[in-house]
């Protein structure tokens, strides 16, 4: 631990080889100054609470709001994930991932100091406490797909090392309050070492935007960020959960219900109904067909972050083609790679564990 923070003491992170670069000063915080900005972690300043600990909201001494991360238990393995989240945090720099304010680690107190993000995240948007209310309308809906879509590609093919998230998910696209995406929680990602295919890791991430090589054999590369990410278009799309419940034993996961309608271009149905008709077909179209081949079964089917930022901005020859695969013709019980996942899931489906190592 010693070498991370002294390495982390005296740099200013970044990596600027990217357009979509912020500044990127951030700083070590007291944790006198953490409790007086979280008025000593009220709970009345909680905002939520994840695997890692719990997340307070907070006002410095100079009005800016913060979000301060706080680690519920000192352990090794809590160590080990402050430390990536912070490490990356720090290293990566674009608009659309969560700006590092600072951490602090005073005895056994480990908190991350982020911008406080006005609306919260996309999962209270569309399924939790900001629901009903229909903030996102479909220009904003929009907006959220590609910039995380950008987000995650500056991960994928400019950070050096390249970094695969592993958590995608929508309580993990934080909204500014531009309603402008921020991807977040980097706890669980993994640097990919240069040469490296994928890594072999122990499994992380949560059931329903895992990809299937990923759940079973702990085989982790951008493919399954890719895999993640096609699961939240379909979820910021149609508003419904990556997994629905249909009975107290049976599940059905978001692409068995997406890709019948798809290949009946059924947009109506497919559209979230909190959207009374309001949104464009094409850009609909778009985002459901990115998010199907996102979410195939076989990773060497689904494209690479930049091509889906592309395809999602209207590359016009990039989605003739698309449309056109085999994918969205004929009927459902054609040949497809979304197949397997047809078979109904069932509660104690876990992902099996694997040890830690890297292939090259
Ligand atoms: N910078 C932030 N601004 C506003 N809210 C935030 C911020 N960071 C986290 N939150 C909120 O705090 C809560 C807890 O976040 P956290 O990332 O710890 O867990 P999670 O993503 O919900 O779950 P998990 O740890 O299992 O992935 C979430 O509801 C999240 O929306």
């Amino acid at each position: 631990m010693m070498d991370f923070f002294s390495k982390f003491c005296c740099v200013k992170g970044s990596d600027r080889k990217n357009q979509g670069k912020k500044d990127s000063t951030w700083r070590i915080f007291s944790l006198k100054e953490l409790q007086l900005a979280t008025n000593n972690f009220n709970y009345d300043n909680k905002l939520g609470e994840g695997g890692f600990g719990s997340v307070y909201w907070g006002q410095l001494w100079d009005g800016s709001q913060i979000a301060v991360k706080r680690l519920k238990s000192w352990s090794n393995k809590a160590e080990v994930e402050f430390s990536v989240e912070v490490e990356i945090l720090a290293r990566v720099r674009h608009k659309n991932l969560l700006t590092l304010r600072g951490y602090c680690a005073e005895g056994q107190e480990r908190l991350i100091v982020y911008d406080y993000m006005t609306n919260l995240s996309l999962l209270s948007h569309l399924h939790g406490q900001h629901s009903a209310e229909c903030h996102l309308d479909w220009p904003r809906r929009m907006n959220i797909a590609v910039g995380a879509a950008e987000g995650i590609a500056y991960l994928h093919h400019y950070a050096t090392p390249h970094i695969i998230h592993r958590d995608i998910k929508a309580s993990n696209v934080l909204l500014d309050s531009d309603f402008k995406a921020q991807v977040a929680d980097f706890g669980f990602a993994k640097f990919i070492p240069d040469g490296a295919t994928h890594v072999t890791t122990r499994v992380k991430g949560t059931l329903g935007y895992l990809a299937p090589e990923y759940a079973m054999l702990g085989k982790a590369s951008e493919s399954c960020d890719v895999y993640s990410f096609g699961i939240l278009l379909l979820e910021l799309a149609s508003g419904k959960k990556p997994i629905e419940k249909l009975s107290s034993t049976i599940k059905r996961p978001i692409t068995d219900w997406a890709l019948p309608l798809a290949r009946e271009r059924n947009f109506g149905e497919l559209a979230d109904q909190r959207l009374n008709g309001n949104y464009v077909e094409e850009e609909l179209k778009r985002v459901i067909f990115v998010g199907l081949v996102c979410a195939d079964n076989r990773p060497e089917k689904r494209p690479t972050m930049l091509e889906v930022v592309e395809l999602l901005k209207g590359d016009k020859a990039k989605f003739a083609a698309l449309e056109d695969d085999e994918m969205f013709k004929g009927s459902v019980a054609a040949d497809s790679g979304t197949e397997d996942s047809s078979e109904i899931m069932s509660e104690d489906k876990e992902p099996k564990q694997e040890i830690e190592d890297v292939k090259p």
